[in-house]
């Protein structure tokens, strides 16, 4: 049994990880940790698990509490994970971060677009950017994971396979993207209250969105060519889920066929992605609860633009489902253990 500790256990992601975790067979829930509720009991705090987890949140000293863990997930703010690592920490833990704290190798891209100051820079090499199916093999031997963001997620599973076969112009990616208010966590904000976000639709972070870096980063990785793109996300009044529509000019002639067989063979080991049926386009509602990725694309003939669209859940594939897709890696588990979950519908 791998032995787990979960920081920021009151939040969204970090509720998730609860529920999931608990139909994990190769996992024992060591600690749920707080800073508001220490003390309290964890179904008090969120009343669907009345009867079913017991423990008390706890608050304190981490390095003192990773003694009864193997690993750590910090389901935390931007700036707590780097904030809390350190040499020997990671001698007693691994640590999957859901934050951005270690995702952007570039510290002055880091820098740029959250507006803070590294609190442990030494460790941005060595982290290992947690999208399990791009970096499957060095997320086996890492000690800290980072966990991607969740329209990092869509956005960059549906056009790796694109950029890395370069039949696409690099320069024309436009990706436009909509997400449940889950998204944004469980901290009040007057912008996610009921009445600023029922029946209604905005877009925000328009060409500044912090998961812009990211998206270029990896994107670039799999092209081996600077990529820049154009990204907008928009907040819709639904709890959970991403919907991601991309744009790309193709280079040259393609069927549907050719770019099925490129997706096809890119994603043949990969449990957790869907490639749809022709002329059948992904949905949020059939990913949702899941750790699915579900993607198809239609070729616009006039423009010879290909029209990429992704979905998931934010919460799962986009945040607690990846990060225990990472640590099945990291511990040599069945990838999909405690992650085969159909969606919840409706
Ligand atoms: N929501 C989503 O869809 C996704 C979220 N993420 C990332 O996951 C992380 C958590 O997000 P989410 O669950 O939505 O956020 P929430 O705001 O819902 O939860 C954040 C949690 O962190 C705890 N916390 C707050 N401040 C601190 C602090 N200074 N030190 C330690 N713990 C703190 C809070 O609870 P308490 O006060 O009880 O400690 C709370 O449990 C963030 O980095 C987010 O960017 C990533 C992908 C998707
Ligand atoms: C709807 C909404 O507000 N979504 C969040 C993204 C959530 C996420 O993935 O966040 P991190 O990259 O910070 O981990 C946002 O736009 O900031």
């Amino acid at each position: 049994m791998v032995k787990v500790g979960i920081v920021g256990s009151t939040g969204y992601a970090g509720e998730e990880l609860v529920r999931l975790l608990l139909n994990h067979k190769e996992v024992d829930i060591k600690w749920l940790y707080s800073q508001s509720y220490v003390g309290e009991e964890y179904s008090r705090v969120f009343g669907s698990y009345f009867k079913i987890v017991d423990d008390t949140c706890v608050g304190g000293d981490i390095e003192e509490l990773s003694r009864e863990v193997d690993l750590i997930f910090t389901a935390t703010p931007q700036g707590y994970c780097s904030g809390i690592v350190n040499e020997e920490l990671l001698k007693q833990v691994k640590i999957v971060d859901l934050s951005a704290d270690f995702r952007i190798k570039d510290i002055d891209v880091y820098k740029e677009w959250y507006k803070l100051e590294h609190k442990s820079p030494e460790f941005i090499k060595e982290a290992v950017y947690g999208l399990c199916e791009i970096n499957r093999d060095d997320i086996r031997e890492a000690r800290i994971v980072a966990n991607p963001g969740c329209y990092t997620t869509a956005s960059i599973l549906a056009l790796y396979p694109l950029v890395k076969e370069k039949i696409i112009d690099l320069k024309s990616i436009v990706i436009d993207a909509k997400s449940g208010t889950s998204g944004a966590g469980r901290g009040t904000s007057l912008a996610n209250m009921f009445c600023e976000v029922n029946e209604n639709i905005k877009a925000y972070g328009i060409t500044n969105h912090r998961h812009t870096p990211e998206i270029e980063e990896q994107l670039t990785y799999g092209a081996n060519e600077k990529i820049i793109i154009n990204f907008t996300p928009h907040l819709i009044p639904m709890n959970r889920g991403i919907l991601a529509t991309s744009y790309v000019n193709l280079k040259g002639k393609f069927s549907y066929d050719d770019i099925k067989k490129i997706y096809v063979d890119f994603y043949k080991d990969d449990y957790f992605v869907r490639i749809l049926d022709e002329g059948i386009y992904p949905e949020t509602k059939w990913v949702k609860g899941s750790n699915y990725v579900d993607i198809n694309f239609k070729i616009d003939e006039r423009t010879n633009r290909l029209v990429v669209i992704s979905a998931i859940d934010n919460l799962v594939k986009g945040a607690a489902g990846q990060a225990i897709q990472n640590m099945n890696l990291m511990y040599g588990f069945d990838e999909a253990e405690g992650l085969k979950l159909a969606p919840v519908f409706p």
